[in-house]
């Protein structure tokens, strides 16, 4: 079952979550000496990412034990302004002593199908024969229901095996490099981070309508053994009956 939590507004959220967050990897960190933590894309993390990179989590979370990976990226240079790693160097991992060979960017310097493929591998040499994959999963979710790039009416929304994989989306023309359901929903914890009165009606359908995942493809997130949350400000709840 998820767990919401609904803050004011869309920065009371973000400093609920990296309160919440800074006290999860303490408790993590006290039984074992790594962290995994997927970062997600978008415009939404970029607040909580500039709270943890100031006092007190640039100094209280323990960065050299952190292990990045993100959850999905565009096929586009680094230095394009669209590049999910960029956007999380510049807010937070050029700011904490996270230690360079732990940050696991999606390549994007080789064909999508390549760098999904090696990612595909990165994943299996840290998680496979693991009771759980990563520790912290943090995902967004669009206007339109998709999460990660998981988009209505693609087939990566079903994919079973395959822990990383590419498709060229029409919509954005461009290809895209994601995680999948199943390594996501392998994890020991997974939050939402959504915000804004763009995802009331969405959000809506995802939490309380018919599972129709092929619409709203964040429906498919569903930790088999791992914690839910739900981070949302009180524009986003604002269609929510429960
Ligand atoms: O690459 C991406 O676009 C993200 O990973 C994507 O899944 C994002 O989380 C949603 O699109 C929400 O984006 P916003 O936070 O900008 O609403």
């Amino acid at each position: 079952m998820a767990q919401i939590h609904i803050a004011e507004d869309a920065r009371q959220v973000s400093e609920d979550l990296a309160k919440w967050l800074g006290s999860y990897i303490e408790e993590v960190l006290s039984k074992k000496d790594r962290f995994t933590f997927v970062l997600s894309g978008g415009s939404t993390p970029k607040l909580l990412y500039t709270l943890l990179a100031a006092k007190p989590y640039s100094e209280s979370i323990s960065w050299e034990k952190i292990h990045f990976f993100w959850g999905d990226e565009r096929a586009v240079p680094f230095e394009d302004s669209r590049n999910n790693a960029k956007m999380a160097y510049d807010e937070l991992l050029d700011k904490v002593g996270a230690k360079a060979e732990n940050i696991h960017v999606m390549q994007t310097d080789v064909s999508a199908e390549e760098s999904a493929a090696a990612y595909e591998k990165i994943l299996k040499q840290y998680f496979d024969g693991e009771e759980t994959t990563f520790d912290f999963v943090l995902l967004g979710m669009g206007d339109d229901g998709h999460t990660l790039s998981l988009f209505p009416g693609t087939s990566v929304i079903h994919e079973k095996d395959a822990w990383a994989t590419s498709f060229f989306l029409p919509a954005q023309d461009m290809y895209r490099i994601t995680l999948t359901a199943p390594v996501v929903n392998h994890a020991a914890c997974v939050a939402f981070l959504a915000v804004g009165s763009g995802k009331a009606e969405t959000l809506k359908h995802v939490l309380e309508g018919e599972f129709q995942p092929d619409t709203y493809p964040s429906q498919v997130i569903k930790p088999s053994k791992g914690e839910l949350h739900w981070f949302i400000d009180e524009a986003a709840a604002s269609a929510l009956t429960a």
